[in-house]
């Protein structure tokens, strides 16, 4: 058999941003209206640095205001509540990011539940939540929203697909098997208590891995020719005599790609998808907020 066709979500993602841009520079025009994201940064995670650097290049390649605030690892919890009910009133501000994790002594669902739901770009809090699942105007999670696109480009109709889910988060698992279920797919949540993760997998035509374990899902866990999106992002050592890191999904592909039909690759599947998604519901979140129509992106 030939090997799985390669999701390419840099393009993808760059088409939906070109597609954003078109629509920002149109409000911008027509109604002087500029979409602005807010990202809060607590500490100095080196992951989340380059996170939140590549969030504020797209944001402003895309014609939106960027407003990033940095705070010292230290900061009190009421402080972060104090700047986020400040980004809550901020009539430049249309969506509101505190990039996660948080440090230890910060309650990090208070956090996301002090952010205007009409502003939670991240789709985290209780009110969107609860939007998704019951259906409703939800602001939905990038990385499942990002991870979805991907799907229905490479297969249009998802009806009647069995989809497997690997991690229940909820940031990426839950919400993921939420929208699957609403493309009428039959959808399994698998996790870490789950018995015989193989077997469960290989009834899958969709595979979604967002687990954090390198490389842990096998090629022969796979039915031949089903879909796979990889999310996880690990970073590890080169193989000797090779020196520094490289990033692998939670697919082990080298393996995957030959049972297959597609795959994502890491990097360049869904972690740029991610960040256009971001840019998408701050552009959504922004109309809302305006009461302005809008065109489908
Ligand atoms: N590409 C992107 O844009 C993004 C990528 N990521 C990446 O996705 C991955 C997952 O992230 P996130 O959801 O936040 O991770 P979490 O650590 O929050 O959740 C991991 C999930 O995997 C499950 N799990 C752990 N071990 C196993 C196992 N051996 N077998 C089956 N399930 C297991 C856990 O089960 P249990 O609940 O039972 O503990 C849990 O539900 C990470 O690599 C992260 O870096 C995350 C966000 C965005
Ligand atoms: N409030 C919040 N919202 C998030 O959406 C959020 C978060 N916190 N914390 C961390 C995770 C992780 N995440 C990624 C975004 C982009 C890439 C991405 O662009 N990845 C590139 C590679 C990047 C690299 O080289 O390191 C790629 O896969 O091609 C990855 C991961 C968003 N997250
Ligand atoms: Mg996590």
């Amino acid at each position: 058999m030939t090997d799985a066709t390669l999701i390419d979500g840099n393009a993808f993602s760059a088409g939906l941003r070109d597609r954003i841009r078109a629509q920002v520079h149109t409000l911008r025009e027509t109604r002087r209206i500029t979409p602005g994201l807010a990202v809060v940064l607590v500490g100095e995670d080196p992951a989340s640095q380059v996170y939140v650097r590549s969030k504020h290049k797209r944001t402003v390649e895309t014609g939106m205001e960027s407003f990033v605030h940095t705070l010292p690892a230290d900061t009190p919890e009421d402080e972060l509540l104090t700047l986020i009910a400040g980004l809550n009133r901020d009539p430049q501000v249309h969506g509101i990011l505190v990039q996660l994790p948080l440090p230890r002594h910060i309650d990090a669902q208070k956090v996301i539940e002090a952010i205007d739901p009409a502003k939670d770009v991240d789709g985290f809090h209780p009110v969107n939540v609860g939007r998704l699942a019951a259906g409703g105007e939800a602001l939905v999670p990038c990385t499942p929203y990002g991870s979805l696109l991907l799907l229905k480009d490479r297969l249009g109709d998802l009806s009647g697909l069995e989809a497997v889910v690997i991690g229940r988060s909820n940031i990426v698992g839950k919400p993921m098997a939420q929208l699957l279920l609403q493309e009428n797919c039959t959808v399994t949540i698998a996790h870490s208590r789950t018995r015989d993760l193989p077997a469960v997998v290989r009834r899958a035509d969709i595979v979604v891995a967002a687990v954090g374990k390198p490389e842990m899902v096998r090629g022969d866990w796979l039915k031949p020719g089903c879909t796979v999106i990889d999310v996880g992002i690990n970073r590890v050592a080169k193989p000797a005599p090779e020196e520094g890191t490289r990033l692998v999904g939670d697919v082990a592909f080298a393996e995957a790609v030959t049972v297959a039909g597609a795959i994502t690759p890491v990097p360049g599947g869904v972690g740029p998808m991610t960040i256009a998604c971001l840019l998408r519901n701050t552009l959504v979140a922004c109309a809302r907020q305006n009461r302005l129509p809008l065109d489908a992106i």
